[in-house]
């Protein structure tokens, strides 16, 4: 595990955008793995303003999104599909048939897992998984439980993850009660993965994560058994590894 804490958000965004171009500057049919969340943002930001330079092309790239809220279909703007394309693909020569969410609305959320895990199948393996990082130690929409699925699947929001995540609506109430996620074994099939975790709120969280117990109940800590993890924290977030 590389774990590496910024003083600085930007230069945090720099490193987090400079592995991802990096990877697909050396090999543009890469397959990544993309978040969402307030986290990346600012990485997106960077992997755009280096697209804008000429200096990398996603053409040929491959794109699977951990998570979509059941319910909500992509012209919603809090639906991730159009935060991927606010934040990201709107802006960068990413193939359209080549970035791929599950969908929000499909008639048959169990069928949609199913479809997206063999359409990851196909690919074999994410060459970079980008992560966020739940306030209660989830990953993609993994939340702590005495088990953790493999594959994707359709998952009850815990009311922490529904709370952290309503600042995004206009009502609680409307945060969506269900979501469609990567499992954990799909997350850390990947060849790297880049875990990203920022501010003081996340502090003890991320801490616990990377040095405590490995257990289901912080799916995160999981993490240590990857053979390549790349954290990025910024100070707040790194205070107990200083
Ligand atoms: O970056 P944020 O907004 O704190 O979210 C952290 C995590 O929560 C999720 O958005 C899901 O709630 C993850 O996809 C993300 O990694």
């Amino acid at each position: 595990m590389n774990i590496l804490t910024f003083p600085t958000d930007a230069e945090l965004n720099e490193a987090g955008a400079g592995i991802i171009t990096g990877l697909v500057q050396t090999k543009p049919n890469a397959v990544l793995g993309l978040a969402t969340g307030s986290t990346p943002i600012g990485i997106y930001k960077e992997m755009i303003r280096t697209f804008r330079k000429n200096m990398v092309s996603y053409k040929q790239a491959t794109t699977f999104n951990l998570d979509e809220y059941v319910g909500l279909p992509a012209s919603d703007p809090q639906s991730y599909a159009y935060y991927m394309k606010e934040h990201l693909f709107d802006h960068i020569d990413a193939s359209p048939e080549r970035t791929h969410i599950p969908s929000g609305t499909a008639a048959d959320p169990e069928a949609e897992c199913k479809r997206y895990d063999a359409l990851l199948e196909s690919y074999g393996q994410i060459d970079l998984q980008l992560l966020g990082l739940g306030h209660n130690g989830h990953i993609g929409f993994n939340e702590p439980d005495h088990s953790l699925i493999r594959g994707t699947h359709v998952v009850k929001l815990s009311d922490q993850t529904r709370d952290a995540n309503a600042r995004f609506f206009e009502t609680p109430e409307r945060v969506p009660t269900h979501a469609i996620t990567m499992g954990v074994g799909t997350i850390l099939k990947a060849k790297t993965i880049l875990l990203v975790v920022k501010g003081a709120d996340k502090a003890d969280i991320v801490h616990r994560a990377l040095t405590g117990e490995i257990t289901t109940e912080c799916p995160a800590s999981l993490l240590q058994t990857h053979p390549h993890l790349v954290v990025l924290l910024d100070a707040e977030a790194g205070r107990h590894f200083r």
